[in-house]
């Protein structure tokens, strides 16, 4: 049975705009970020504390943690691929933070420049300092659904989840994977890991984003990353488009008649506003559809 609610990560303000070539304003960042908590959505990716030199985006970090408007019941994770950036975050005011792991090493080193046994290493530094700081940690698990083995995936999930990360977010990086590949990494890993520690993590590259949600529904799984106006991609999956995007998937939500808190039609004004200030057309079907209505 598909669950009666599902959570939806907002992961724009970060993976959305982590990519883009020219510097977005601070202001511009912090407006959009409060537009989407306006709209229902219970959890918003709101930065990375990482190193500037690597990711140039993400380098107001500290001024858009000090300028958003915290609204209550709404969590505001950040990525830190260190204890440099944990520590960073939590003097930012972070209460949740994400790391963020590969399940194939070409991709860890190329991403956060170790390998797989080197990243778990520096993660059990942070979940530790977490643990003690009383910060949640959740992880950002890049799997590549298709070309790195279930099983492999599924040893790395385990390892984090014992580490005493709540939940694992699976991540199709460059979204090359289809339905088939989804399920057989899915119940590899929940062999492993409790389902409802599970969340996916999809991006549309190949167009397959919503049916390998849906599966990840079907098996249980309640929550579901996806970033406003399909904004975004990873700086080091190459050909990687954007994500899946928050109004197709609060769409197919509402559509199926699964809650989600989300009201649409502010998401889209949301999605509206950062596509004006980026100039560019927004990959989203739904508001490209509701712009022709
Ligand atoms: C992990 C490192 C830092 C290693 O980078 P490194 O060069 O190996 O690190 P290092 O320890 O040798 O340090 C190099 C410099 O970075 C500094 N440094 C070190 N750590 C930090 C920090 N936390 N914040 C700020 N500065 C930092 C450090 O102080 C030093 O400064 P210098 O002495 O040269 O002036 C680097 O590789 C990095 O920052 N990588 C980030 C990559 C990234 O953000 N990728 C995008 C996010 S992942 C993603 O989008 C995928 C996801 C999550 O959405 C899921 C999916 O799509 O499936």
């Amino acid at each position: 049975a598909l669950p009666e609610r599902v959570k939806i990560v907002e992961v724009g303000p970060r993976d959305g705009l982590q990519n883009e070539k020219t510097l977005v304003p601070t202001e511009v960042k912090i407006h959009l970020i409060d537009m989407l908590s306006e709209a229902g959505l219970p959890v918003i990716e709101a930065t990375s504390f990482v190193s500037p030199k690597w990711v140039p985006q993400m380098a107001d970090q500290v001024e858009v943690m000090k300028g958003i408007n915290r609204r209550p019941g709404v969590s505001y994770p950040v990525l830190t691929p260190n204890l440099k950036g944990f520590q960073a975050a939590v003097k930012a005011g972070a209460a949740e933070v994400a790391i963020f792991g590969a399940a194939s090493e070409l991709f860890s080193k190329k991403n956060i420049n170790c390998s797989v046994d080197e990243s778990l290493q520096r993660f059990e530094e942070v979940t530790k300092a977490a643990k003690e700081a009383g910060v949640v940690v959740y992880i950002s698990l890049r799997c590549l659904v298709g070309q790195v083995s279930p099983d492999k995936v599924a040893q790395v999930a385990k390892r984090l989840y014992s580490m005493g990360c709540y939940e694992i977010s699976l991540g199709d990086t460059i979204g090359v994977g289809t339905p088939g590949g989804m399920t057989e990494m899915l119940e590899a890993v929940s062999r492993e890991v409790p389902v409802d520690a599970l969340a996916v993590h999809c991006h549309d590259t190949y167009g397959q984003a919503l049916a390998n949600i849906l599966i990840a529904l079907q098996m249980g799984i309640s929550v579901v990353d996806s970033s406003v106006a399909g904004l975004g991609g990873c700086p080091y999956a190459q050909g990687a488009s954007g994500n899946v995007a928050t109004e197709d998937v609060v769409y197919m939500l509402h559509g199926l008649g699964i809650q989600t808190g989300v009201d649409l039609p502010k998401l889209m004004d949301a999605g509206a506003f950062i596509c004006s200030s980026l100039n560019r057309k927004t990959s989203s079907k739904v508001a490209q559809a509701a712009c022709k209505l």
